[in-house]
């Protein structure tokens, strides 16, 4: 078991939105903005949650905002900027993209727990989400060293980690469904996707 106490909470908001095409992070969804939900499931299991962004917009959420160490690095750079402001020896990264996740989803994750492992992240029909994980502090020098060399890849990052991966049964999947394009954004509000606060 580890206590909220030990676990930051780290949110990736940043990066191009390309595919979207309006930053993914403040879109609505049933009046909600999209980087609210992540925070809503993160809430019951951490001690602080951190908000990985440039945009000054994000402070509307009222949390910690910290920019990215890198820049137009990616994921893998936003998780290490992350960890860099954590304070505890444990972070639960989510993206900002996944509007349908949910505090059961991060309580299989926790109930998983093992200080064997560097990263525990989940899976849904043999796809693993380093999105929705839990990280180890410690990855930072690793992270660092890679995005020095250039390395951009989250997945590659992770495969240097020690990795257990949970699988998530056909209910919980469609929790974590990615929201990237206004294709997607429609299929869950059937209204036009230019519609942020
Ligand atoms: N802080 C930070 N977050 C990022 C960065 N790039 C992507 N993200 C976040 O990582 C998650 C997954 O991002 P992607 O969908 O792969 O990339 P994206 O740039 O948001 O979108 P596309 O341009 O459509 O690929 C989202 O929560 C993004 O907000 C970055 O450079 N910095």
């Amino acid at each position: 078991m580890i206590a909220k106490k030990n676990i930051t909470g780290i949110i990736l908001s940043g990066g191009k939105s390309s595919r979207m095409g309006t930053d993914k992070g403040l879109l609505l969804y049933n009046e909600k903005p999209f980087t609210q939900y992540s925070i809503d499931a993160l809430a019951p299991f951490t001690s602080e949650i951190i908000i990985v962004s440039n945009y000054k917009n994000y402070d509307v959420f009222g949390l910690k905002r910290v920019n990215d160490l890198f820049e137009e690095a990616g994921p893998l750079a936003g998780i290490y900027s992350g960890l860099k402001h954590s304070k505890t020896d444990y972070n639960l990264v989510l993206s900002c993209d996944i509007p349908l996740i949910t505090s059961g989803i991060i309580n299989q994750i926790i109930d998983h727990f093992d200080s064997n492992f560097d990263v525990i992240q989940v899976e849904t029909n043999h796809k693993t989400m380093p999105l929705i994980a839990l990280y180890k502090t410690s990855c930072k020098e690793l992270f660092f060293n890679l995005l020095k060399q250039g390395e951009r890849r989250l997945q590659y990052a992770v495969n240097q980690c020690k990795v257990k991966t949970i699988t998530l049964d056909t209910e919980n999947e469609k929790c974590t469904l990615n929201v990237n394009t206004p294709e997607t954004l429609k299929t869950l509000t059937n209204k036009p996707f230019r519609e942020n606060i």
